[in-house]
């Protein structure tokens, strides 16, 4: 079932068409992500569905319903999570999770939701003495607190160390297998590609390729990568080059190793599938995380 339908959605600041025209359609149980580089329009798209921007153009179908504006019925459905949140420093996390439960009156247990997010260890301790990874943590339980059918998550874990943004993923595929569904924005590929079941790419305003991450990766039509170090300048045609790190696209992975070993100082040759990264440098020339 459609859970939120996006129809040539478009928000233009002066010159700057931040998004320019995207259609799209969410599915309930999956995780959707939105994946592009920083300024591609993740964000105001984001928050154009979250009611906190106004579109310019273009029809938004939640819960298979058009709405032009959010009204109080929708709202309580949805969840949020901010790039960035603002919480009241003085309170604990515990008296966080139950002011925002309070609100909705209605929502998960706050044992639950302490347990899912391991938030046990700092329940009594207040925002402000808080580390990045752990507000972020509550950031994200708040998103979930009332228990929403979809689940907005804008960058949740940007800045976070691999531990940390291990536990989010486990998280939002804890509530996708409870039938919830998750709109994801982020610029890491490797979160993307572990977490989604479809990926639209955005870049300057617009979706460039769309699809499960596999069938992106398949119609791309790249076939191997291969990643090398070297200090000269290799001639050979690159995916991505930068400091002296060359990433490269071929059929033939042992012929070109070969090649690049008899006439190159190469080294830390690494051999791979490709990922969403490498969709993205063939579709743009470009770096995500540029
Ligand atoms: N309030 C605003 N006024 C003017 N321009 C804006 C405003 N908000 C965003 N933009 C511009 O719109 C474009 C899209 O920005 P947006 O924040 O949606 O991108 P993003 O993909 O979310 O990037 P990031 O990963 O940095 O959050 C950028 O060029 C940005 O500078």
């Amino acid at each position: 079932m459609e859970i939120l339908k996006v129809v040539n959605l478009k928000k233009y600041y002066g010159d700057v068409k931040a998004v320019d025209g995207i259609s799209f359609t969410v599915e309930r149980g999956t995780v959707f992500s939105l994946l592009g580089p920083n300024g591609a329009g993740k964000t105001t798209t984001v928050e154009i569905l979250e009611g906190l921007r106004k579109k310019d153009e273009g029809e938004i179908y939640y819960f298979g319903e058009k709405k032009e504006s959010l009204d109080s019925e929708t709202k309580r459905k949805i969840g949020v999570c901010l790039q960035k949140s603002a919480f009241f420093d003085n309170l604990t996390v515990l008296e966080t999770l139950k002011l925002f439960r309070g609100l909705y009156g209605k929502g998960l247990k706050l044992s639950e939701v302490v347990d899912l997010f391991q938030l046990e260890k700092i329940e009594r301790r207040r925002v402000k003495t808080l580390s990045g990874g752990q507000l972020q943590r509550l950031a994200v339980a708040v998103a979930f607190i009332n228990d929403p059918e979809i689940v907005f998550l804008d960058e949740p874990t940007t800045g976070l160390d691999p531990q940390a943004r291990r536990q989010i993923w486990s998280v939002i595929e804890h509530f996708k297998n409870q039938g919830k569904t998750i709109f994801l924005t982020t610029h890491y590929m490797e979160e993307a590609e572990k977490l989604s079941d479809y990926v639209c790419i955005m870049d300057h305003g617009k979706i460039i390729a769309e699809g499960t991450p596999s069938s992106l990766i398949n119609s791309s039509g790249l076939k191997t990568v291969v990643e090398f170090d070297s200090d000269q300048n290799v001639d050979v045609k690159y995916l991505e080059k930068k400091d002296g790190h060359y990433v490269v696209e071929t059929d033939t992975p042992e012929d070109l190793i070969k090649e690049l070993l008899r006439r190159w100082n190469v080294s830390n040759i690494v051999i791979r599938k490709p990922n969403l990264e490498d969709v993205f440098l063939k579709l743009t020339g470009r770096d995500l995380r540029e």
